[in-house]
């Protein structure tokens, strides 16, 4: 059935096209299906996929039905489960038997799924995820706007950063926007009259950002194309300012870099601060400040390389690609390192839109079902013959603030040591949780160890913590757990107090949330910035905090503390299962 090969097709992307989702389904020539039932079948799996992927992952589906990919996976179950249609195939057709013979452990596991988000009926979960305004009208394309309702992309503006490397933001509102008139609210945004072509309004939080209709498509633009315009949502847009680079600043380090918005934000913040500061005669061309921005997987390292040569930050970054853990801070290269911005991997959660180019950009992947998702975790834990450490201070369980936890009531407080192992290496209540908590924990786990890491560099003085996951886990609780670190207590950091923050950011209304089981100070909670998705706000889920450091303490035993450390943690990544 060539709609879900083909949807299949377009969503794996691999040859990497460029675009908004609806411009490279109705730029592609090649397609058999009507690019209309593609792309709503393509919005609409997309919008699921975190819940699809671990109905999916629950039932086995990948470990029996070799013949289905991920993104078939998703697409089938998709229609099997949720469209009111049911799969778009003959009952006898090979794609509709190796998903409907599963139906019964699909829909039972979709109920569990649902139920454990604390929704009684389908329909209250539906209504959960496309919370956007009806919209009745056509596009240009004559597609029912519903269908985009239902992607959830109404709800949104588009955020452009005006990239200020290469253009001003006056001069881009007199040419490239020139035809939009000028509104006061994201609300004003959205609410397209007819004959209109949409309105922009200029952020007052962030410097040099604006959003505009989200089906405005700038893609093609010669603005865009050039590096001019950077699509990158507002939410994105605190870590590089919350961090509030300097003239006094050394060299900066973009941990966790590809592809590169926040990196050529920094690069964009220190070049306004030299042109701001006209008695420093540091010409615009040859900076004193180096970005070090960092990738460890090759393929994004170059799609990074890529952007900050399109944004014109080459002059000021230079990418590594190389793992940040391996990075050793007593190296002479870092020794002038005075702040870093860590933006790891994380669950994504934040995200609206998953195959929207602006989102993709943000670096977070289509959460896709896995063939070994039901191994029994202990034999993956110990393929590798390696014992797992115990988390000091761990006492984050699974808290997402838009959703109820999936952890049975039943389920406590983790203590520190995790309480009695099993065989495989596993706690008893550790081999319990779900695949959500299993995800969750593993990545909080990363999380730490990176901004632990971060924590070394001994000329560090600031840096921020940021991920686009709505769970506490992800958020406070890496917080919380990384200022309970030694390497934290020894080096004096702490976080940066809301009344320190970089005026804009200091106003944000959305402060840090106290998970069920994350305790914290009030000026830690106070620390931390939201941004909640479904607001208007416009924002993604995305979350925050900085960190500065007092004194200088425990610096005669650098050296040996960042190797000592990359060794041993290693041997914990990989049995968390990350490469
Ligand atoms: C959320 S994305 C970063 C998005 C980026 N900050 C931006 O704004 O465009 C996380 C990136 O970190 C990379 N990454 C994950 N772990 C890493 C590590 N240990 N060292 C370096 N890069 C890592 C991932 O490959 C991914 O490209």
């Amino acid at each position: 059935m060539s709609l879900y090969y083909e949807t299949a097709t377009i969503l794996e992307n691999k040859s990497h096209t460029d675009g908004s989702l609806k411009s490279r389904i109705y730029s592609n020539k090649e397609l058999k299906s009507s690019p209309v039932s593609v792309y709503a079948l393509a919005s609409n799996a997309t919008r699921w996929a975190e819940i699809l992927k671990e109905v999916i992952d629950r039932s086995g589906l990948l470990g029996v039905e070799r013949k289905l990919t991920p993104h078939l996976a998703l697409l089938l179950s998709h229609d099997l489960l949720i469209a009111k249609n049911g799969v778009a195939a003959p009952k006898n057709h090979v794609l509709n038997l190796a998903i409907s013979r599963h139906k019964a452990r699909l829909s039972a596991e979709f109920a569990r799924v649902r139920l454990r988000r604390g929704f009684s009926t389908i329909q209250e979960l539906k209504e959960s995820l496309s919370q956007c305004p009806v919209a009745t009208e056509k596009d240009s394309n004559g597609l029912d706007k519903n269908i985009f309702q239902e992607a959830g992309i109404l709800k949104y503006p588009r955020w452009i950063r005006i990239n200020t490397l290469k253009t001003t933001t006056g001069g881009q509102l007199s040419t490239t926007f020139e035809s939009l008139p000028r509104v006061e609210s994201n609300q004003e945004v959205l609410r397209k009259e007819n004959g209109v072509d949409g309105s922009l309004c200029i952020d007052t939080h962030i410097p040099n950002l604006i959003s505009i209709f989200p089906d405005i498509d700038y893609t093609r633009h010669p603005a865009y194309r050039s590096g001019h315009l950077i699509f990158q949502d507002k939410a994105s847009c605190f870590s590089a300012y919350l961090l509030e680079p300097r003239l006094s600043d050394g060299d900066l380090i973009d941990a966790c870099a590809a592809p590169g918005n926040k990196t050529t934000h920094l690069a964009a913040l220190l070049q306004e601060l030299s042109h701001n500061n006209r008695s420093n005669n540091t010409p615009q061309n040859h900076p004193h400040h180096r970005i070090i921005a960092c990738e460890r997987d090759a393929d994004r390292a170059a799609t990074l390389s890529q952007m900050v040569r399109r944004a014109g930050a080459d002059p000021f970054v230079e990418v590594l690609n190389t793992d940040f853990l391996k990075l050793n801070p007593s190296d002479p290269r870092f020794a002038n390192v005075t702040a870093l911005l860590l933006d790891p991997s994380c669950s994504g959660s934040g995200m609206h839109d998953r195959s929207d180019p602006q989102n993709e950009e943000e670096g977070s992947a289509l959460p896709l079902p896995s063939r070994d998702a039901l191994l029994p975790l202990s034999t993956t834990a110990t393929t590798k013959g390696k014992k797992r450490k115990r988390n000091k201070g761990r006492k984050a369980a699974h808290t997402n603030p838009e959703e109820p936890s999936p952890t049975p009531p039943t389920t406590n407080t983790v203590q520190s040591d995790g309480g009695a192992p099993t065989p495989g290496g596993l706690t008893e209540k550790e081999s319990q949780e779900t695949p959500l908590q299993k995800r969750l924990h593993a990545l909080s786990t990363f999380q730490t160890r990176l901004l632990t890491h971060a924590f070394r560099f001994p000329t560090a003085q600031r840096i921020t913590y940021s991920t686009c996951s709505v769970y506490v886990e992800e958020n406070e609780g890496v917080i919380v757990r990384a200022l309970a670190s030694d390497v934290a207590r020894e080096r004096g950091w702490r976080v940066l107090r809301r009344e320190e923050q970089v005026a804009g950011l200091r106003d944000w209304q959305r402060r840090g949330i106290e998970g069920e089981f994350v305790e914290m100070k009030e000026e830690v909670r106070q620390a931390c910035l939201r941004c909640k998705r479904g607001t208007d706000e416009g924002t993604m889920g995305f979350f925050v905090c900085g960190f500065v450091r007092e004194g200088l303490g425990g610096a005669g035993r650098e050296g040996q503390e960042g190797m000592g450390e990359a060794e041993g943690d290693e041997e914990e990544e990989e049995w968390e299962g990350f490469s």
